[in-house]
């Protein structure tokens, strides 16, 4: 193979995340069948953040395609905390909702810990309240937050049993990182969760068989940073400009170094974001489900 040459699988997450979304709006048509009603999401934007407007967007179309009533609510930057916890209140008794998803980050000014904290665990379609991820971490069935749950199916659908291997996830965040290792750790994987302050992180990713990136800094990983033939996961989506002055995506990984490199790897766009949407209908269709069965 002559130098640069790629060797790496390119894993396919848009190709993947159109057939769950299939999947799920399968589910929908039988659990219309069954129940005599849609499942349902909530997502709510507070403020006018242009990334967040395009995924709101985004999600609601894919809510809508999959077959499921889709309700937004868009709420000035200067909305009271008591408002947006009056919002959740109502969307909690509504059983026309079965999940809830109040896009982040939040502004300033607005408790972000009381505002999921204020989410309904069962509606808890990101995962991101306590109850959930003290479920996930005990090993308890629960609603699991969409990205890592979506990087775990790329890795499942790539690697096949992942028992035994060394996964080194680099981001300690409670959205995606911390997560992501509770996952790893659920499929018997050897876990190292690694973050800004742990020493020699090239090292430390030369030892695994699984990387998942996932700090916001752009193209981190370097092709000497990956063992041969190990399988990569970017979760990274970072806008960085470009010298004719646009901007483009990239993610935490150097994609064309280290696709010389690896065994397999998710490319930025069309890898991990959009296994998120899809996995976020999943788990409204999980909850949905749920619901059904315990009202
Ligand atoms: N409560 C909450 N839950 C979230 O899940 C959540 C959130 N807040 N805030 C923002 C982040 C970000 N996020 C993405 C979803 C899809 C893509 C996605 O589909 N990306 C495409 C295209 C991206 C583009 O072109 O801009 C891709 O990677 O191929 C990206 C990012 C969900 N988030
Ligand atoms: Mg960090």
């Amino acid at each position: 193979m002559s130098a640069g040459a790629s060797g790496a699988r390119r894993i396919d997450g848009k190709a993947f995340a159109a057939g769950l979304r299939a999947r799920v709006a399968g589910q929908v048509a039988a659990f219309h069948q069954q129940a005599g009603r849609v499942p349902g999401l909530a997502v709510v934007l507070v403020g006018e953040d242009p990334a967040s407007q395009v995924y709101v967007r985004n999600k609601g179309r894919e809510t809508v395609a999959a077959g499921m009533a889709s309700f937004e609510h868009r709420l000035s930057a200067d909305t009271p905390t008591a408002t947006l916890l009056d919002l959740i209140a109502r969307l909690n008794a509504d059983d026309r909702v079965d999940g809830i998803l109040v896009q982040l980050p939040l502004p300033k000014g607005v408790d972000e810990a009381l505002v999921l904290a204020a989410i309904d665990p069962a509606k808890d379609v990101d995962g991101f309240h306590v109850v959930n991820a003290g479920r996930l971490a005990l090993g308890q069935p629960g609603l699991v937050p969409c990205t890592p749950l979506g990087c775990l199916m790329l890795l499942e659908d790539t690697l096949g049993d992942l028992a035994g291997l060394e996964a080194v996830v680099i981001g300690r965040s409670a959205i995606v990182g911390k997560p992501m290792a509770q996952l790893l750790l659920s499929r018997h994987c050897t876990v190292t969760l690694a973050h800004s302050r742990t020493r020699d992180l090239p090292a430390v990713c030369r030892r695994a068989d699984i990387v998942v990136a996932a700090v916001g800094r752009p193209e981190l990983v370097r092709a000497d940073w990956i063992k041969p033939g190990a399988t990569v996961i970017d979760v990274g989506i970072n806008r960085v400009s470009t010298p004719d002055g646009k901007t483009r995506l990239v993610g935490d990984v150097a994609f064309d170094d280290v696709e010389a490199v690896a065994g397999a790897l998710t490319p930025v766009p069309g890898g991990v974001g959009p296994m998120t949407i899809a996995c976020l209908l999943a788990n409204t269709m999980q909850a949905a489900e749920a619901r059904a069965r315990t009202p």
